[in-house]
Formats: structure tokens, sequence, C-alpha cells
């Protein structure tokens, strides 16, 4: 299964949930892939592997048509990773208007994914590597933070999917995240509740919390499993991949 997480919006937690989210998928005994599929390699930073050699991140799938197969390396205690470089930044001017470009992630992904989960972190703007995100994935997490602006983000995306899915002829499958969600602001619950009202049941039922464990993990390399396992935060993304789980997520 390949799971994009996905929000044009910048600073919503999409590195911090597909982070959480592999490892989480890793503790329950699943496969995992990760890979970064953002010019600011944030993911390949928490990884120790940025910056890294460009030839061996998956900008050479775009510049070289490198298999993806061969850029491949492991991510201790989580599976297989394949790294991002700051040159993606590029690939909308250099390769946006090759022929197939929407669909090249989605064939190159092949063998390299089968048969276990595909976790990928998208970056914070519509271009190819979004798109190509979105046409790769089987299923899209959208991780939503706890204020208005957010929302207004939200149905920003309910239009995107909207004049993609005729393309893709397919529904996205989708599932709203709520992050940062803090219990003692009231503005949090009134996010959720107008969140629920436009997508009902698209968003999830599991909040994650804001939660300084969440915060301060990457910047020791780690997950939040691997540096507070009976943190807050830790619970919260055990929920997520229970819920997930439950209607058929994962493999
Ligand atoms: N549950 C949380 N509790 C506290 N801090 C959080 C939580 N989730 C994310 N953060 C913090 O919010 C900031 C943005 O998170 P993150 O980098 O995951 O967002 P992003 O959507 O991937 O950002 P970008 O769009 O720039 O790639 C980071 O500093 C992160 O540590």
């Amino acid at each position: 299964m390949r799971i994009a997480v996905f929000n044009q919006k910048g600073g919503v937690g999409k590195t911090t949930t597909a982070l959480n989210l592999g490892a989480a998928l890793a503790r329950s005994a699943r496969q995992v892939l990760m890979l970064d599929l953002d010019p600011q390699a944030h993911l390949s930073a928490i990884h120790g592997s940025a910056p890294s050699d460009v030839a061996r991140s998956v900008f050479s799938f775009y510049q070289d048509n490198r298999p993806l197969a061969e850029i491949v390396i492991d991510w201790p205690g989580i599976g297989r990773f394949i790294p991002a470089h700051a040159e993606l930044i590029k690939v909308d001017s250099v390769f946006g208007k090759g022929p197939n470009i929407l669909n090249k992630l989605n064939a190159g992904l092949g063998a390299v994914s089968e048969g276990g989960n595909t976790v990928i972190d998208c970056c914070p703007f519509l271009g190819v590597l979004s798109l190509n995100a979105v046409f790769a994935a089987d299923r899209l997490l959208v991780p939503v933070s706890s204020d208005f602006l957010s929302l207004r983000g939200a149905l920003q995306i309910e239009r995107t999917l909207a004049a993609l899915e005729p393309v893709l002829r397919r529904r996205v499958e989708r599932r709203y995240l709520l992050t940062r969600f803090d219990r003692r602001r009231n503005m949090s619950f009134e996010v959720q509740s107008r969140m629920r009202e436009h997508f009902g049941a698209e968003l999830c039922e599991t909040v994650i919390s804001e939660n300084v464990a969440v915060a301060e993990a990457p910047s020791v390399n780690r997950d939040i499993f691997t540096h507070a396992a009976s943190s807050r935060g830790a619970q919260d993304y055990r929920a997520l991949l229970d819920e997930l789980a439950a209607t058929g997520w994962f493999v």
C-alpha cells in the first residue's frame, strides 16, 4: 500500500506524521519504505543522510531515470528509505513538461514498493512532486494543524482533488488528521467540529496532540517511539495506526 502524507500548506506536521507513522508501521511488524519527496529534505536530515549525494537521492530518478531500487538505503529500526536532495526544487522547471511526468513516480515505484507499505513525505507546494505523490498513492493522509488557516487549506485540498480525480479516473481515498491538537484551547475543538462538518468520516477520530516529545524527537534523529515511548505523542501515533489499519490502509 502506498500512502502519501500530503498537504500543500507548510508546517502542518507532514514530516512528523510520515516519520511516526512509518515507525508505528515498523513496530507492528509491517514492511516499510519511506520516501522523502520534499526539497527541504527534512526527513532525510532526521534519517541522518542529508545533505545526501545527489546521485543517491530521488533527484537522480527524475534527472537520469536512475531506478529507485538503486537509490534505496536502510533506515535502521524502520525499514528502507529513499532520500531527497535540495536539487529537487528544480524538478518543476526542468522536467515539468516532460511526457507522462505526472505518472513517473507511480511507474517508477513498481517492484520497490510491492508487498509493503510506502510512506511518502510530500513538499508544501503543488507541483510535479506532490502531483507525482498523489498519482502514485493508494491513499492520502492529510495532516491539518488545529487552527483556522489550516481549515481553509483543507478546503483548498478538496478543490485540488476534485480537479484531479477526473484525470485519475478514480476517487482518491483520503483521511484528514488533526495535528498539534491542544485540549486546553477551545480553538482546537472548534476546528475539529468544523472539520467534522465538512469532511465527516474522512476526518480521523484520532487527533495528534501538541506534544513536546514529538517536536524534540527529530532533533536527536529519532521517531517518537524510540525517543519517548510512553509519551502522549507515541500513544496518538499508535492510535492513528490502529484506526487506519482497521479500514484496510496497510498490508
Ligand atoms: N504534535 C506536535 N506537537 C508539537 N510540535 C509539533 C507536532 N507536530 C509537528 N510539530 C512541529 O511543527 C513543526 C512543523 O512540523 P513538520 O515539519 O512535521 O511540518 P511539515 O508539514 O512537514 O512542514 P513543511 O511543509 O515545511 O515540510 C516542526 O517544528 C514540528 O516539530
